[in-house]
């Protein structure tokens, strides 16, 4: 609870207007029972006119609509700091996901990572718009009735004060527990919606294995746990619920018991201050229960802070510089770059002077480390010994070098938009600009032949494209924002010999004017690239043209069944052309 405190109390004019509220809110209790009292008095005891209470009536009245207006202002206030904690949670979540590393953004599901943006953070609110209010309200409110009852007869004031600790001693007790269920909720809650997307994600796959069934049997028994410890959090709450009314009803027949001896017995109080005490005293147990029930809410969002602040601990990435990147083209050389995936390693000693426009292809067997160098190289991985134009790639402003750079991968991402939107991805542009892109990247005379051309809907609920066209709609992309550096995973299957040769064309325009750097699959690639990085064991074995490397026995092998690093065309067309012959 003590970030949220902290939070409560750096919101200081909401802070102190709560502060004030209940002052007023205090003042108007004790006014509405001093004024029932006074009536009742008037009329029924001292037997006088009924227009003689008129104005007192009149001030129950002001006392009660002050109450209330209390009352709401105060539950404003909270449901306000409740929005503004929960944006500030939310706006910290966010930018710890956007700053952290490559490798830590991989860990965990992403379905647990939507839940805890959302409905964690959402478990945030009662602490808010229920327990900070009702502390506040019943701290003060309780103090000042207590002094109020001192002022009238000071044993009732010490009866309650005697019994009014039992209620804040009972929420302890059951404060505990009840963290450690809320705590239980949230990770089964979470553990829920991370299982539920990744299996609709993997929906087709399942279906296809035919294990949907058995998938459908883990999401049924992850939500069971959750309805579980949903329920066993509700049976704290109703048992709490029953404690509280039990020990305020015992307390309040306590004080009635005293008063009536007095009054009727021994007849040594009068009758006002007996009725205002029994009148405030329910007023004062009221205020205790009604804390005990939100400091339970507010105990279900300590575990769901204490979630939210587990969330916020991610691994930053490496921190970018401010040296200024001019545009156009740059000279990438890597000295002596290594990299490991926990303790294991995965290249070791790259050295190479990357040119500043042409095609790079990047070549090597199953799992040799080619999407790794392209990390590196796109500086999503963070990793010592890249220079840009001469100096530290960090050194720069990381806005300047991603503006430079532009990442298709195997499934370029579609966004829910029309194509137009998703080719300009933000970019202040034109649709004359949308359309040249578009051109250059083939892909126009295809979105041409749609009904709603550039305005069609695609991605998540709209329109589906396949692989090829996706990633043209992704070059052409990089055609738009003028990337210099293109980095692009070449997808391993899937693309027909007319396909491939329309993306073969589109990458070779880009490579005109900017260096693209492909993970190369398929031979036609491999040749036509001006420079070749192999990559075996670790490092770079070898570098040139295909045909240069096409000498040495290692990357031989790559186009040999038995080598199985490209893909079976590949192999097929390397198998029956000689490798000087362009694709
Ligand atoms: N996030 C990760 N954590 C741990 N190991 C990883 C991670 N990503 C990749 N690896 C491992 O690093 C090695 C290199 O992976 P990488 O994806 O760079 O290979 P690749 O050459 O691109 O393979 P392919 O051609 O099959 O795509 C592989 O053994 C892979 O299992």
């Amino acid at each position: 609870m003590k970030h949220l405190q902290a939070f409560a109390r750096r919101q200081k004019a909401l802070y102190y207007t709560l502060f004030a509220l209940a002052i007023g809110m205090g003042g108007a209790i004790i006014a509405q029972a001093y004024f029932i009292v006074s009536v009742v008095d008037k009329l029924f005891l001292q037997k006088q006119d009924f227009a003689a209470v008129v104005p007192m009536l009149g001030a129950l009245l002001l006392a009660l609509l002050l109450r209330t207006f209390f009352s709401y202002s105060t539950n404003r206030i909270g449901i306000r700091m409740a929005a503004l904690a929960k944006n500030d949670y939310r706006k910290r979540l966010l930018e710890a996901v956007s700053d952290q590393s490559l490798l830590s953004s991989y860990e965990g599901q992403s379905g647990q990572k939507v839940s805890l943006l959302l409905d964690t953070v959402d478990e945030l609110d009662s602490f808010f718009s229920k327990y900070m209010p009702q502390r506040m309200v019943s701290s003060v409110v309780a103090v000042m009735i207590i002094i109020a009852l001192f002022t009238q007869h000071y044993i009732s004031a010490l009866i309650v004060l005697a019994t009014a600790p039992f209620i804040p001693m009972f929420m302890a007790i059951i404060g505990r527990s009840t963290q450690q269920k809320a705590e239980e909720k949230l990770a089964n809650l979470n553990a829920f919606s991370g299982r539920f997307l990744d299996t609709l994600q993997g929906l087709v796959s399942l279906r296809l294995y035919g294990r949907s069934g058995h998938y459908k049997e883990l999401i049924r028994t992850s939500s069971i746990q959750f309805r579980d410890s949903t329920m066993s959090i509700l049976k704290i709450a109703f048992t709490s619920a029953f404690m509280l009314e039990f020990i305020s009803m015992l307390s309040i027949g306590l004080v009635a018991l005293e008063l009536c001896l007095r009054l009727v017995v021994f007849k040594s109080i009068d009758f006002f201050p007996a009725f205002f005490i029994l009148l405030l005293v329910p007023e004062f147990y009221q205020l205790l229960k009604d804390l005990g029930s939100a400091f339970h809410a507010g105990r279900s969002s300590s575990g769901a802070a204490a979630k939210v602040e587990e969330g916020l601990l991610v691994q930053e990435a490496k921190a970018w510089g401010d040296a200024p990147l001019a545009k156009g083209p740059v000279h990438i050389t890597l000295s002596n770059v290594s990299f490991s995936y926990g303790d294991k390693m995965i290249l070791q000693d790259i050295n190479t002077v990357l040119p500043s426009v042409g095609q790079v292809a990047l070549v090597g067997k199953s799992g040799a480390g080619k999407t790794t160098l392209l990390h590196i190289i796109a500086g999503l991985l963070e990793t010592e010994g890249v220079t840009v134009n001469g100096k530290d790639r960090f050194a720069y402003k990381e806005q300047d070098w991603l503006r430079h750079i532009s990442y298709i991968t195997q499934q370029p991402y579609l966004f829910a938009g029309t194509i137009a939107e998703n080719i300009a991805l933000g970019l202040d542009v034109t649709r004359a600009d949308i359309e040249e892109a578009a051109q250059k990247a083939n892909i126009a005379s295809m979105i041409r032949s749609l009904p709603d051309g550039y305005d069609t809907v695609i991605g998540e609920g709209g329109r589906g494209l396949s692989g090829g066209e996706k990633q043209r709609i992704a070059i052409a992309r990089a055609f738009l924002r003028k990337s210099s550096v293109v980095l692009l995973d070449e997808p391993t299957s899937g693309l027909d010999i007319k396909t491939e040769h329309v993306l073969q064309e589109a990458i070779a325009a880009l490579a005109e004017t900017a260096l693209v750097v492909t993970v190369a699959h398929r031979l036609p690639t491999i040749r036509r690239a001006d420079k070749v990085l192999f990559i075996h064991n670790g490092t770079i074995a070898a570098e040139g043209t295909h045909e240069e490397l096409y000498e040495t026995e290692a990357y031989q092998a790559l186009f040999t069944r038995q080598g199985g690093g490209t893909d079976e065309r590949a192999t097929a067309d390397c198998a029956h052309d000689a490798p000087g012959k362009t694709g």
